[in-house]
């Protein structure tokens, strides 16, 4: 049995080279066979899975090495009948967060995907007109998506990360948009929203590098988590912040939580949405079908 890994060295800001570098000296050490495929540019994980899955034998396993888009790009070009491993190396690892894995100790994870049996999780699956794959972290709508979108499109975020105040753009966006990002409306499943500011759907509890937006959502089961915010005065809205990062926010009058195995929604304008951190748009009146996808997991 050989190990294929698949692994992105820029994640967590070089980290994925420093854990593949751990991991590939542990694998000599032990004797265990592995072929080493790094990602050199962005989106490089379709191809690099592609080269995978014309060499690897039926016995031979797969690992995934990187963040939070390198596990999504990489199981978006991974067929559902393959399983896979993953070994995080980014900065928020929500996917790893989820499925209980160490964020710190590689060898300790390497040993107890080398031991494991194969293991069913369910990740959400995505189909419109214009969209469509799997999500191993969460799909968004609204607030989260112009978040993202506008720290990418900051004019200033160039400047700033080369004074390594990427984060401080991040921040200004983050409050621009929270002060004026309009509501939209949202039809779910015969329910209508008619204020929405944000609305996630997750199958594990974390967000934005571990904030527990859904406490009760598990990868192991095929429920689907909605969580909606209504937009309501700035405030109560950022009163209920510290909620959230306690996980006590799911109870206020202006959070909906609604938990099924499918959703199908229709938006009233165009909206950005965001699927594992890569921004896309929905247009007005189409409608989205999110379901989950059964994938095998060794972990
Ligand atoms: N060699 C590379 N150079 C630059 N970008 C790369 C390279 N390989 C992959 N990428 C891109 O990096 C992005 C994924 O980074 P990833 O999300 O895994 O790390 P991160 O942002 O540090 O972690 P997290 O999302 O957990 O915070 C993808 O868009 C991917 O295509």
């Amino acid at each position: 049995m050989d190990y294929y890994i698949l692994a992105n060295p820029h994640a967590g800001h070089g980290h994925g080279q420093q854990v593949t570098d751990k991991l590939t000296a542990y694998l000599t050490q032990q004797k265990i066979t592995y072929h080493l495929f790094n990602t050199h540019q962005p989106l490089d994980e379709h191809r690099l899975m592609t080269d995978i899955l014309a060499q690897k034998t039926n016995n031979d396993r797969i690992i995934i090495i990187g963040g939070d888009g390198t596990i999504s790009l990489a199981v978006n070009a991974l067929p559902a009948d393959q399983a896979f491993s993953y070994i995080p190396a980014g900065s928020g690892n929500d996917f790893a967060r989820g499925l209980d894995v160490s964020l710190q100790d590689t060898i300790e994870t390497f040993d107890n995907i080398h031991k494991s049996t194969p293991q069913t999780i369910y990740v959400l699956k995505y189909e419109s007109e214009s969209l469509s794959g799997v999500a191993t972290n969460n799909f968004g709508i609204g607030l989260d998506a112009a978040i993202v979108e506008a720290a990418n499109q900051s004019l200033a975020k160039g400047l700033l990360n080369t004074l390594k105040l990427g984060q401080l753009a991040y921040l200004a966006s983050t409050l621009k948009i929270i002060l004026f990002k309009k509501p939209f409306q949202v039809t779910v499943n015969d329910v209508t929203f008619a204020k929405t500011f944000l609305f996630t759907l997750t199958k594990h509890p974390f967000f934005g590098g571990g904030v527990p937006l859904a406490p009760d959502a598990n990868l192991m089961n095929a429920d689907i988590h909605l969580v909606e915010v209504d937009r309501f005065h700035l405030l109560g809205i950022f009163a209920l912040i510290p909620k959230v990062l306690k996980a006590k926010h799911l109870a206020h009058k202006h959070v909906h939580h609604m938990v099924d195995q499918a959703f199908e929604l229709e938006i009233d304008s165009d909206q950005p949405v965001q699927i594992d951190g890569e921004v896309h748009q929905l247009k007005a009146h189409q409608i989205l079908r999110i379901t989950t996808e059964k994938r095998t997991i060794l972990k």
